[in-house]
């Protein structure tokens, strides 16, 4: 069997997918997997201390669209609609060359789910397309229901008399909750900006994206790093009448060794050694992963709450951040606080020490905090990130919104508190701990997770 494996090469995409594809390729080891994903990607995420790649696996690099001497605008999306200008053709052009190197023909397509073309590539093989999910299956669901959303949205506005899309009447459709089915817990305002365009912006990944939800008739198995027991029952029901093969095989990161990954695995800014000299569950872990960057006022408010309050932080600040920091915090802060470009986030957050978990509310983030028991503080801005906090915060209760949406020296101080001192801080910290018995039962051997792993497995090794 030869399968070919498409990365969509942004955020922490190609991690998720590498990592999946790392534990197939240990079980499946007849199977050969040829990895496509940009070169830029590839290098991050098969860095050289990934020395025990199984001898199955094998990176091609796909062109990733930036022409020669280009100079970038600075803007957010640039290079990823670079990128997905040159898809699909770039993806064909290295699949050929390895199937041409390897003589050995294509059996079955595993993509990430944003690249819907793979559909295509799959039939003119003739040979199966299994999508891989990695953000929460929420926005999978508001993907597959745009239609309807903003079908519902434009008859409210109308029924408001409002019709201009942004006015006053809108705060008040924001705080509506999406009647849709699976998803009636979610607010208009949780919804990625794709889904409900508000200023009519389209862009190729908005298109993209748009793509998704042609994909149910076209699939039969769909893959998410997810579990069964995180659902509300009428959502996965309803996943469930959509795609025949629904597989829900966990957290990757949980159900096998960290993978030999630097930096996660590396502890070369010290986080580890400095977290043994902190007092159990005291430390908040601060981390916005691999894409946000956070406006400056709020880094300078949220570092001024860290030096009042005096609790013990460990701050991951990429360093062309680090300039947004008042004049002096680092010296004033150095007795109870680390500021690290990078930090080992699966190990720091699986520490003792750790007491809460700061974070943008990317789902590997939250993945790995609940596989860890970790309460969480949730600043959520953009993407599938307020769909997320809405879990957090009000589904299975295991943390808080920041008060009034963004970092506050005062609205820091208070959920802070509230998680480390108060008691319903402690009952958040013991439905955390719940949640993480769940999903390390589910993980565990003959648990719903490897259950549906091994039916992925069955499903690319018998093709
Ligand atoms: O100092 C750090 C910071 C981050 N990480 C790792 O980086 C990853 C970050 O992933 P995630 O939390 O998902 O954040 P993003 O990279 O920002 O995530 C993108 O991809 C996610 C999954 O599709 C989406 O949920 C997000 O909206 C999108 O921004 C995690 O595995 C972290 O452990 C570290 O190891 N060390």
């Amino acid at each position: 069997m030869h399968v070919a494996v498409f990365a969509f090469p942004f955020g922490s995409h190609a991690l998720s997918l590498i990592d999946l594809v790392l534990k197939l390729a240990r079980v499946a080891q007849e199977t050969r997997f040829s990895f496509f994903n940009t070169e830029k990607s590839n290098n991050s995420i098969f860095l050289a201390s990934r020395t025990n790649l199984p001898g199955n696996i094998k990176a091609y690099n796909v062109a990733d669209g930036v022409p020669l001497n280009h100079v970038f605008s600075g803007h957010p999306i640039e290079r990823v609609e670079l990128f997905i200008k040159e898809t699909p053709e770039n993806f064909q052009t290295a699949l050929d060359m390895a199937v041409a190197e390897t003589g050995q023909k294509i059996s079955c397509l595993l993509t990430d789910a944003f690249l819907s073309f793979a559909g295509s590539i799959a039939e003119n093989l003739s040979v199966p397309w299994i999508p891989v999910w990695t953000p929460v299956p929420h926005s999978l669901s508001a993907h597959i229901y745009t239609d309807m959303i903003r079908q519902r949205y434009a008859n409210s506005l109308i029924h408001d008399g409002s019709n201009s899309g942004r006015d006053g009447n809108d705060v008040e459709l924001e705080d509506q909750t999406l009647e849709v089915p699976g998803l009636s817990q979610f607010h208009i305002a949780d919804l990625p900006a794709e889904v409900l365009p508000r200023d009519a912006q389209e862009t190729l990944f908005s298109c993209m994206l748009g793509q998704i939800r042609h994909m149910v008739p076209k699939v039969d198995t769909l893959v998410l790093t997810f579990y069964q027991e995180l659902y509300s029952e009428p959502h996965l029901s309803d996943l469930k009448s959509k795609f025949s093969n629904l597989l829900n095989v966990g957290f990757i990161s949980l159900s096998m060794p960290p993978p030999s990954l630097p930096p996660s695995t590396e502890d070369a800014t010290g986080c580890l050694s400095w977290l043994d000299s902190q007092k159990a569950k005291s430390v908040a872990f601060i981390s916005f992963g691999t894409v946000v960057n956070i406006p400056h006022s709020e880094i300078e408010e949220l570092a001024e709450a860290l030096e009042v309050c005096r609790i013990p932080f460990l701050w991951s600040l990429r360093d062309n951040m680090r300039d947004c920091l008042p004049n002096g915090f680092l010296d004033r802060t150095i007795t109870h606080g680390k500021v690290v470009p990078w930090a080992p986030q699966i190990q720091v957050l699986g520490h003792s020490s750790i007491g809460v978990f700061m974070t943008h509310c990317g789902a590997n983030s939250v993945y790995e905090s609940i596989a860890n028991g970790v309460p969480m503080i949730c600043r959520p801005f953009f993407a599938d990130h307020k769909l997320i906090a809405r879990l957090i915060a009000d589904d299975w209760r295991v943390g808080v919104r920041i008060d009034g949406g963004v970092f506050t020296k005062t609205g820091v101080a208070k959920s802070l508190d509230l998680i480390l001192e108060r008691e319903q801080g402690r009952t958040i910290r013991s439905t955390v701990q719940a949640l993480k018995e769940l999903v390390l039962k589910a993980s565990a051997p003959g648990g719903r997770a490897t259950q549906d792993f091994k039916i992925l497995v069955e499903k690319i090794t018998s093709v």
